[in-house]
């Protein structure tokens, strides 16, 4: 049988996740980039406006963003432009028969609690129920069968892989609040001129942001079906790319034994997931570039404290590997095409 090729278009391709995305497809079997549009700042031939993707062929021209020209030349859309103006315009091309998974944080909380921690008017419930939270290790069927995927947050995506072996398993009620350091990499940020983000701010320096109200906390517990609290502490580490989560749990000691053979159960059939033998940790360095999340867990017997540590690239499982994986889904592919590669030591 011979495999229906997809068309795809991506709207943001100038920014960190829109090129990401434009990496990976570039190189599925079965997927062609057939729309590339942004703001209208940056537009032309690729090789003017991401010269490092210049020698790939057969790439439409970078033109300004029209929801008709889109929805004319898209089977499938991936949305990746800020917070605030990227779900409208997602649900505008899924309005117009266009599938379509978003990377913004526009769809992917309910109304009232997107409004309270994005401080900006959310989109209609009504709209925002036709969304699915596109984390697959989680939500697989529920993707394969939509039109409008919401897009995980990388700090999210971070955490919750780390966490979710853990709902259902331990008795939610005797955890108390967890503790999730997460550190990030500067393109978390997205491209735009940021005074934090200059050379000169951001070397040599750590310290952590937005402490206490960072979005992705109400997005870490609705993921976990919100039976824990958690404490999220986010950090700006002076490299482009990666996170790193280490969480904090109380868990039954009973339970500690068992604790690697359950992780390693739940991922079982999740192709992107590497819970790490007992005795190794995540590197980003072994997940750079790729879509991979690497998974380790020690316990602690002198506190009674269960330590998680999960690694992504927070451009790859964190934003354009992920949604690459979601529409994989979709088309009904596997979920792997076009996102094979290994990591970039050094
Ligand atoms: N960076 C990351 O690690 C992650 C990002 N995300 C989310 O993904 C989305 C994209 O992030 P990122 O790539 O970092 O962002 P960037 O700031 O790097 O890029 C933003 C892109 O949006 C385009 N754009 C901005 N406004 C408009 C508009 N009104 N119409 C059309 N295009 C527009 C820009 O195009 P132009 O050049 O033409 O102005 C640019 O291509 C964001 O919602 C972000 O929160 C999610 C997870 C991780
Ligand atoms: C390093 C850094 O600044 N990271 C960003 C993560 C961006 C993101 O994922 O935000 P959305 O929820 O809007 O998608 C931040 O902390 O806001």
């Amino acid at each position: 049988m011979t495999q229906q090729r997809v068309r795809v278009g991506i709207v943001g391709p100038t920014g960190y996740a829109g090129m990401e995305l434009v990496r990976f497809i570039a190189q599925h079997p079965y997927m062609d980039v057939s729309y590339l549009a942004g703001s209208g700042a940056h537009t032309g031939p690729i090789g003017d406006v991401l010269p490092h993707l210049r020698r790939l062929s057969g790439l439409p021209t970078v033109s300004a963003f029209s929801p008709a020209a889109c929805a004319e030349s898209c089977d499938l859309a991936f949305v990746a432009l800020p917070s605030g103006e990227s779900g409208a315009i997602a649900v505008e091309l899924a309005t117009r028969g266009v599938r379509v998974i978003d990377l913004s944080g526009d769809l992917r909380l309910p109304g009232d609690v997107y409004r309270a921690w994005y401080q900006r008017e959310p989109l209609a419930n009504e709209v925002l129920a036709r969304a699915v939270y596109g984390l697959p290790e989680v939500n697989r069927t529920d993707i394969a069968a939509a039109s409008l995927v919401a897009n995980p947050g990388c700090y999210a995506t971070a955490a919750i892989l780390a966490l979710r072996p853990l709902v259902g398993w331990v008795d939610a009620q005797r955890v108390g609040p967890i503790a999730i350091d997460a550190k990030s990499g500067a393109t978390g940020a997205g491209r735009g001129a940021k005074q934090h983000l200059q050379l000169g701010e951001l070397a040599n320096d750590f310290y952590p942001y937005r402490v206490g109200a960072h979005q992705h906390t109400p997005e870490i517990e609705q993921a976990l079906d919100g039976v824990f609290r958690i404490l999220l502490t986010t950090q700006l580490l002076p490299i482009p790319r990666g996170i790193f989560v280490s969480a904090y749990v109380q868990i039954d000691p009973d339970l500690a034994p068992a604790v690697h053979a359950r992780y390693a159960s739940f991922y079982e059939s999740a192709p992107f997931v590497d819970v790490l033998p007992p005795g190794h940790v995540p590197h980003i360095k072994s997940v750079a570039g790729t879509n991979d999340c690497q998974i380790s867990i020690a316990w602690n017997e002198r506190t009674r404290i269960l330590q998680v540590f999960s690694a992504i690239d927070n451009l790859g499982k964190g934003a354009a590997g992920q949604a690459l994986q979601n529409a994989n889904l979709m088309c009904g592919f596997d979920e792997t095409m076009g996102l094979s590669g290994t990591a970039l030591w050094t």
